[in-house]
């Protein structure tokens, strides 16, 4: 647990959802964190799909009304948190675009050294079990690598990660529309905790 006398935590969670996976793991993932006494910035990335091909599915029109309160991702709030969760859709094998665009916005951060000695921990959905979802994830550890951020993926280090499809690398829902599992959910809330939890080491 966090040291009750220590700071706490401060938690950006970044994610990108097209029909609301992932909204709903970051949803879960805050809730784990301020239950761990994290203070949590919630956010999504700004949408880069023009408006016309949104409307042309109700699915998406109804995430995007869903997230509407939802403040939108800028460079100030990754150079306030001392600890970031990355959630994105896999596409093709990556990261969305709309999530590799707001990381391309963080150059200048970068290059003053905001970006380093955070922690990063990443997590994904896709539609197919074996759909991508590794290298999805490798994707956002390269990049943080790059940043120079202290990669805390969850390993095995709860029984909850073999329940769920046993991805060391990142919590990695299979997305089909349905609600997140019981499974998927205790993944998350455990690698989130442990996420805060090396965290306030570090701080320590
Ligand atoms: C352009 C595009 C590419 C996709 N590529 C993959 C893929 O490579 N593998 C896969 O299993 N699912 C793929 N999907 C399905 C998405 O991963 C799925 O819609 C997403 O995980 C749902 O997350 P969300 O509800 O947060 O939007 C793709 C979807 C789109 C729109």
């Amino acid at each position: 647990m966090t040291n009750p006398t220590s700071a706490p935590v401060k938690l950006a969670i970044v994610y990108y959802s097209t029909y609301g996976t992932n909204h709903a793991m970051a949803q879960v993932a805050a809730e784990a964190a301020r239950a761990a006494g994290a203070e949590v910035r919630l956010l999504k990335v700004a949408e880069t799909a023009p408006q016309a091909v949104i409307d042309t599915q109700d699915a998406w029109k109804a995430q995007q009304e869903r997230s509407a309160d939802v403040q939108t991702a800028t460079p100030a709030d990754l150079e306030w948190a001392d600890a970031y969760l990355f959630s994105t859709p896999t596409r093709f094998g990556g990261a969305a675009s709309q999530v590799r665009a707001f990381i391309d916005t963080l150059g200048g951060l970068w290059a003053t050294g905001k970006l380093a000695n955070k922690t990063f921990s990443a997590m994904t959905s896709a539609q197919n079990p074996n759909g991508g979802q590794e290298t999805t994830l490798m994707t956002l550890y390269t990049t943080a690598m790059h940043w120079g951020a202290i990669l805390v993926p969850p390993g095995y280090t709860d029984p909850a990660i073999f329940a769920s499809g046993g991805n060391p690398y990142g919590a990695s829902v299979t997305a089909g529309g349905q609600p997140l599992s019981d499974e998927d959910r205790a993944t998350i809330a455990h690698q989130t905790r442990r996420l805060i939890e090396v965290t306030a080491r570090l701080n320590r």
